[in-house]
């Protein structure tokens, strides 16, 4: 059975003091409102184990914004799966559409990240999604079937029990237009379609398949509401713990 859930990717916003008390306040809101939506919340790498330590895990979990597609070794800057692991991160997105263009990160690339998250039981929230001259040329459908086909290519069903798949339009991210319910849910209804050609029904139904690009507590309820979509991957409205957890109240 596939889980609702509800992210915030912090990207490279909030200074130390800043973070530790939008985690504590959305700490304190979810112990005490207990969503039903499993949280996660994605801290600059470097308040990682800090946040990590101050959130009930039971109720709040910390993911890294990306992982290196080596094992160890020469890369300076990089952090392993191996790493996260060993400070007991067991979440990261991967191939967010903004490494795509701004550290020019492949599907080649991706795959290998996918590879090593696997390899250490992380769990991968892996993003797709086309941009806006994408979009209208009608090749949306093409573009986000080759990403998650190159990027889960060398991995078997077995592997894919974890998986976690984020929509995210590139026309959407932080520009306040959000992709209506029915755009929406017609491509998350493509890549559980993609999904159960390729790996089986099982990891079809079985992938929490989340919605990213200006998701706030407007859109949230109706957002989440379609059928295929499990969740949100939010980021400007999860800097403000009343728009967030707003967001995460919106899965009753
Ligand atoms: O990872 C999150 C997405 O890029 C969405 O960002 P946004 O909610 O600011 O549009």
């Amino acid at each position: 059975m596939r889980n609702n859930i509800v992210a915030g990717n912090w990207k490279m916003n909030l200074t130390f003091e800043q973070a530790l008390q939008l985690a504590n306040d959305l700490n304190a809101w979810a112990t005490e409102n207990k969503p039903t939506a499993k949280v996660i919340i994605a801290p600059t790498s470097i308040y990682l184990q800090a946040i990590q330590e101050i959130v009930d895990g039971d109720f709040v979990q910390v993911a890294s914004q990306d992982v290196s597609n080596s094992e160890k070794g020469a890369y300076t800057g990089d952090i392993s799966a191996e790493q996260l692991d060993s400070i007991g991160i067991n979440c990261a997105i991967v191939g967010h559409s903004e490494r795509r263009e701004y550290q020019q990160e492949t599907d080649a690339i991706i795959a290998q990240k996918l590879e090593q998250l696997f390899n250490k039981d992380i769990t991968p929230i892996l993003c797709v999604g086309e941009k806006l001259e994408e979009r209208q040329a009608e090749k949306h459908f093409d573009v986000v079937k080759s990403q998650i086909l190159n990027a889960l290519n060398p991995q078997k069903a077995e592997n894919l029990t974890k998986l976690v798949i984020a929509y995210e339009p590139v026309w959407a991210i932080g520009t306040g237009v959000t992709a209506s319910p029915e755009q929406a849910q017609e491509i998350h209804a493509f890549i559980r379609s993609v999904l159960n050609e390729t790996y089986g029904s099982e990891v079809a139904e079985n992938t929490s398949i989340l919605y990213g690009g200006s998701v706030n507590p407007s859109n949230a309820e109706e957002l989440f509401s379609q059928k295929d979509i499990d969740g949100g991957l939010v980021g400007g409205a999860s800097l403000k713990v009343e728009d967030f957890s707003q967001i995460i109240a919106a899965f009753k």
